[in-house]
């Protein structure tokens, strides 16, 4: 583990969600994040891909109390980094802020380390990405995020399904994770605004301004049944020239 002059770093994979986008409960056998991508579970790649990163000194992911599928054996091959929690919760907010309070039961005090917060769903993530974020983030105490500047024309629809208005698209970022946070900074910001759907959102509500460090859209988020596909090819086509 090679910490940042500020603190070390450790990884948290919110990983409880039922992945309900995917489909009906019929062409959903299993929560997204354990259906087959390139021969493994698909959160099999993103815990990889944490826990070979040298900068990463623990990688705890956050299943569901009621998970039963975690394949433990598997997962054992990744090494001792990694960690299970069993404190998912209802929102991914609520995962993530029962797994920093976790990680503090077992590590003790981390206030001060970083925290790098990733969906399991993003099973595309690259060391080079990991390594740019902390390499571009880890002396801003505010805080950031991977994320990449939105390239098509958005639109905002009313009710009946038709355009409402034209979103200027000039700074515009759509987030990714991870999304990396002081410790005891990230856990007090999800403490006074917990209904967000990431973590910079809740740093927002202090005050602060995370930095937007660019990635790119191979970093995707596996939602609905073609993201499936579209990760798959980058995982097989990434490295071919
Ligand atoms: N209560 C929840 C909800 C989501 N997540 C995790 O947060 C990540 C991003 O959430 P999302 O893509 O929305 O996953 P799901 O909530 O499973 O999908 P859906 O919203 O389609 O049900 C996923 O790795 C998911 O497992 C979590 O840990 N706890
Ligand atoms: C955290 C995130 O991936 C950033 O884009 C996104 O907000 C997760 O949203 P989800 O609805 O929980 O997938």
């Amino acid at each position: 583990m090679i910490p940042t002059q500020t603190g070390s770093c450790h990884a948290l994979v919110p990983a409880a969600g039922s992945g309900s986008r995917m489909g009906t409960p019929a062409d959903r056998p299993m929560p997204k994040q354990y259906l087959q991508l390139a021969g493994r579970p698909l959160i099999w790649h993103a815990l990889a891909t944490l826990c070979a990163t040298p900068a990463i000194a623990n990688v705890f992911v956050v299943l569901a109390p009621d998970d039963a599928l975690w394949p433990a054996a598997q997962m054992a091959a990744l090494g001792p980094k990694l960690r299970v929690l069993r404190c998912g919760g209802e929102t991914r907010a609520q995962s993530v802020a029962n797994g920093l309070r976790e990680m503090a039961g077992e590590l003790g005090d981390i206030g001060h380390d970083w925290i790098l917060v990733h969906d399991a769903a993003r099973p595309c993530l690259t060391i080079a990405l990991v390594e740019k974020l902390i390499a571009e983030v880890g002396e801003d105490d505010a805080g950031g995020l991977l994320a990449v500047p939105v390239a098509d024309t958005l639109k905002r629809a009313y009710d009946g399904g038709r355009v409402l208005e034209t979103v200027a698209r000039e700074g515009l970022w759509q987030a990714q994770t991870p999304q990396m946070f002081r410790h005891r900074l990230l856990l007090d910001a999800l403490d006074f605004a917990p209904a967000v759907t990431d973590e910079a959102s809740a740093i927002e509500a202090l005050g602060l301004s995370p930095r937007l460090v660019a990635a790119d859209v191979s970093n995707l988020k596996v939602t609905y049944p073609l993201d499936l596909k579209l990760a798959e090819w980058i995982l097989e086509n990434r490295d071919k020239p």
